[in-house]
């Protein structure tokens, strides 16, 4: 076995955060209560998520503030609450007290979460908030780009852990730009070490599909994956069961395991 080899496989267990705000997208399409989010995320925990994720928009376009109430109520698995850093967010999530929150940017144009938060040029917010969310025993992470800067200041801002958004590699390997989605994910590698070199805790989550999934995986450093839409639109033609089950199995050959 290559040496390179062999540091994966001495890699820690690679977490999967199933995001289960699409589900709640069709919920919503129709304005009634099927599907369940909630039902999903436990068929998730029982497929083997090691967490679910859900992210509450300030829009409520997906997922509503009852969806947060019951995942924490019913679900044993830990909850990561993607939430805008603004002062109603953070009394939900004092509120609701989820294992986790991911400050996340926002605005009502986009379609999807499209950069990172800039945890760079709003210290003063981000590490306000990172405080108030840490005082009430939340782990706090910060959803930001693959930059040196950014990740410099989730550090100074207190958070214990990033999350990487790999959207642009995704979206330069879903369009066939071989050049652009090297130099993407030779930001995320040196991102993810660097990272790690500052004792922060790395995760790395955005249209991430099965192919993405494994190949993050080698990355030693990165210990959790929140993938939501591809396994959501997977489930639609194999249930998601079995998404998961695949996905798990991306992962653990990505890893090496
Ligand atoms: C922060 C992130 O990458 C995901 O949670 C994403 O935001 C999913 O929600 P949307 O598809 O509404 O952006
Ligand atoms: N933070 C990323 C996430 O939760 C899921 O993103 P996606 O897989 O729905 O693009």
């Amino acid at each position: 076995m290559d040496d390179e080899k062999r540091i994966v496989s001495q890699a820690p267990y690679l977490r999967l955060g199933v995001n289960i705000d699409h589900v709640a997208t069709i919920r919503n399409a129709r304005g009634g209560r099927h599907p369940d989010p909630v039902r999903a995320a436990k068929l998730a925990v029982a497929a083997g998520a090691d967490g679910i994720t859900a992210h509450l928009r300030e829009d409520r376009r997906h997922i509503r503030d009852e969806d947060i109430a019951r995942l924490k109520a019913e679900i044993d698995k830990p909850l990561n609450f993607e939430m805008a850093a603004t002062e109603d967010m953070i009394a939900i999530a004092v509120r609701t007290r989820p294992h986790a929150a991911c400050l996340v940017p926002e605005r009502r144009a986009e379609r999807t979460t499209e950069g990172g938060l800039d945890a760079a040029g709003q210290k003063n917010v981000i590490g306000s908030a990172v405080k108030t969310l840490s005082d009430a025993g939340i782990r706090v992470s910060l959803f930001i780009a693959a930059d040196q800067r950014q990740i410099e200041a989730a550090h100074a801002a207190g958070a214990p852990v990033i999350e990487l958004h790999t959207g642009s590699w995704c979206e330069a390997l879903l369009e066939g730009d071989a050049d652009v989605a090297t130099k993407e994910f030779e930001r995320l590698a040196k991102s993810a070490a660097f990272a790690k070199s500052l004792g922060l805790e790395v995760h790395a989550g955005h249209g991430l599909d099965y192919a993405s999934a494994e190949t993050i995986a080698a990355l030693p450093e990165i210990v959790e994956l929140n993938i939501g839409h591809f396994l959501i639109g997977e489930a639609v033609f194999v249930g998601l069961d079995n998404a998961i089950g695949t996905m798990r199995g991306a992962m653990d050959r990505g890893r090496g395991a």
